[in-house]
């Protein structure tokens, strides 16, 4: 589904996604992300080789302390158990209350009806970014005009796939970087969405944040695909890469 609310496709420069990448780095923020059980370990060492500080806390007792002094928090539905479901609206309130961004990750929504419905009152709540990938999005959104509606009042959805795309209220983005063997690992996508809560809590406007932290992400797994042997070669080459990144990289690989 293209969804198409924005005035206009914007073009990033490499000194664009390396400024934020850099204010990431300098600002150490801590991302408190209550994400599923699989990707919990591939998230928090991501955020680590970034340059970010994960929290990963779901105890209902000590959520909203922990997201009160976070730079930004991130959603994922990965694995929706009871202690999640109870935790996940404590967090979203103690973050709209110290004004930290607020991220939300769908995942599988495609897979139950339950989950979906739990979704999109979520998302009703209007949080700052919806990252998720076409199949989740076509299920949260039969309807084109409800997305629309959701980008009209602010939200901003990163779409992830072979190409991935970054809808906004004023701008939209298509990003064309990446490799397939990212989508050979699991939770790929839910440890990016992890990086665009980072970029989201050192740059205000959420659509350029999000079209820079993929950019990022997506440059670091091409960069791995390069070295890697296969997916389980990747995960390190994607650390190692994300860790180093420098502005020649960003030059010589951009494409957005
Ligand atoms: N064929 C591809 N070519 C280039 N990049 C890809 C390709 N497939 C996925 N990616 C990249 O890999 C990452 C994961 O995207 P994907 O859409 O597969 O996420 P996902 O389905 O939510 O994954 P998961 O739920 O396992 O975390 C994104 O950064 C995306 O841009
Ligand atoms: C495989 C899997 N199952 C629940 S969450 C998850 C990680 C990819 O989203
Ligand atoms: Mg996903």
């Amino acid at each position: 589904m293209t969804i198409s609310v924005a005035a206009s496709t914007r073009t990033l420069t490499a000194e664009t996604v390396f400024d934020l990448l850099e204010r990431v780095r300098h600002k150490t923020p801590r991302v408190h992300a209550i994400t599923n059980a699989v990707a919990q370990s591939f998230t928090a060492n991501v955020l680590l080789a970034l340059g970010a500080v994960p929290s990963m806390t779901f105890a209902r007792e000590e959520v909203a302390a922990f997201v009160a002094g976070a730079d930004a928090l991130l959603i994922n539905l990965g694995t929706l158990d009871e202690a999640r479901r109870e935790a996940i609206p404590l967090a979203f309130d103690a973050a709209r209350t110290a004004g930290r961004p607020v991220s939300i990750d769908p995942v599988f929504v495609n897979r139950s009806p339950v989950r979906c419905t739990y979704a999109r009152d979520l998302i009703a709540r209007g949080p700052d970014l919806v990252r998720l990938n076409e199949q989740e999005l076509e299920a949260l959104f039969p309807e084109r005009a409800n997305a629309e509606e959701l980008i009209a009042a602010g939200t901003v959805l990163a779409v992830t796939g072979p190409e991935d795309r970054i809808e906004g209220r004023a701008e939209d983005f298509r990003l064309m970087n990446g490799h397939p063997l990212m989508a050979r690992v699991t939770a790929t996508g839910c440890a990016g969405g992890a990086v665009l809560s980072a970029f989201a809590s050192v740059e205000t406007d959420t659509a350029l944040a999000a079209a820079c932290g993929l950019s990022v992400f997506n440059i670091a797994g091409e960069i791995a695909a390069g070295r890697a042997r296969g997916p389980g070669t990747l995960v390190p080459e994607l650390l190692d890469a994300l860790y180093v990144m420098s502005l020649d990289d960003i030059k010589a690989r951009l494409r957005a």
